[in-house]
């Protein structure tokens, strides 16, 4: 492992049944990047994700975060690690019966149950501030809020607790093209402001090539590939060459050479 990953994965194994999902994955996450991860449907970024936070017991191998291994503990011994990041699931997997303010306090009461309602309700409001919401926001529930601000409440929430790292995991699925702008110019000034690593499971080239340092490509029950865009480009696996080289991936390039260029 070297120095600076943050998450490393070595050997991962895991499957459901006969079905293999991972076979001897290997995976690294450098401080400070922005590491999109993509491949087919199904080919198990988001069990790799939750293997990694430890909601997936792996069939074997090792999985460090912050240079702790993570495989075996239990989950009150991975409180100290749990508590320096945040997740943002798929859909937002926000508390249907809470506001977004209570919502972004459930993992702050949680790690800190001593806090004061003063305290936890200053936290979510800056919180809720950050990811990008009115401050109205704050007293609504999620059936209230549009898909766009359903994922911002879910990102105020993942950055609850001041995490080092972010999991997110098709952030942008299901928002029209200015609002996953919108939201890929958020994660890339959160990463620079706050000095985040960010762990990005996406099918989205156009937020690939905007705020990704590198990709890692899931295929074969592995990551096949991992490096910057320029890198995968010019390998000749045929999904990688089907997915960066299509029409949407030559799209989402010239897009993001004129957006260069401008
Ligand atoms: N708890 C589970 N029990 C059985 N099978 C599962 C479970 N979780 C995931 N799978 C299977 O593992 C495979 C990988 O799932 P995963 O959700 O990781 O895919 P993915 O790459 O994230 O796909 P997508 O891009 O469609 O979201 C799928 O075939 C899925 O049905």
């Amino acid at each position: 492992m070297a120095g600076d990953d943050i998450i490393s994965v070595q050997g991962l194994c895991n499957s459901f049944g006969d079905q293999i999902i991972h076979k001897d994955l290997d995976l690294d996450v450098r401080q400070g990047e922005i590491l999109g991860v993509v491949g087919g449907s199904g080919t198990g970024k988001s069990v790799l994700m939750r293997s990694i936070i430890g909601l997936q017991e792996p069939t074997a191998g090792d999985i460090h975060v912050f240079g702790e291994a993570m495989i075996g503990k239990e989950e009150d011994e991975a409180t100290d690690v749990r508590r320096r990041w945040g997740v943002l699931f798929q859909g937002g997997a926000l508390f249907s019966t809470l506001t977004v303010a209570e919502n972004v306090q459930v993992p702050l009461r949680e790690f800190y149950p001593d806090f004061s309602t003063d305290l936890l309700e200053e936290i979510a409001r800056y919180k809720i501030h950050l990811s990008g919401l009115p401050p109205e926001a704050a007293h609504k529930y999620p059936s209230e809020l549009s898909g766009g601000m359903r994922k911002r409440a879910g990102l105020a929430r993942a950055l609850a607790m001041d995490p080092e790292l972010l999991f997110l995991d098709e952030p942008t699925a299901g928002l029209d093209p200015i609002g996953a702008a919108n939201f890929d110019n958020l994660t890339r000034n959160l990463k620079e402001t706050l000095g985040l690593t960010v762990f990005l499971i996406t099918h989205d080239l156009d937020t690939l090539y905007a705020i990704c340092d590198r990709v890692a490509v899931l295929a074969d029950h592995k990551v096949i590939a991992i490096g910057p865009i320029e890198d995968l480009l010019a390998t000749d696996h045929p999904w990688i060459k089907e997915y960066f080289s299509g029409p949407r991936g030559r799209a989402a390039r010239r897009g993001h050479a004129k957006r260069v260029d401008k």
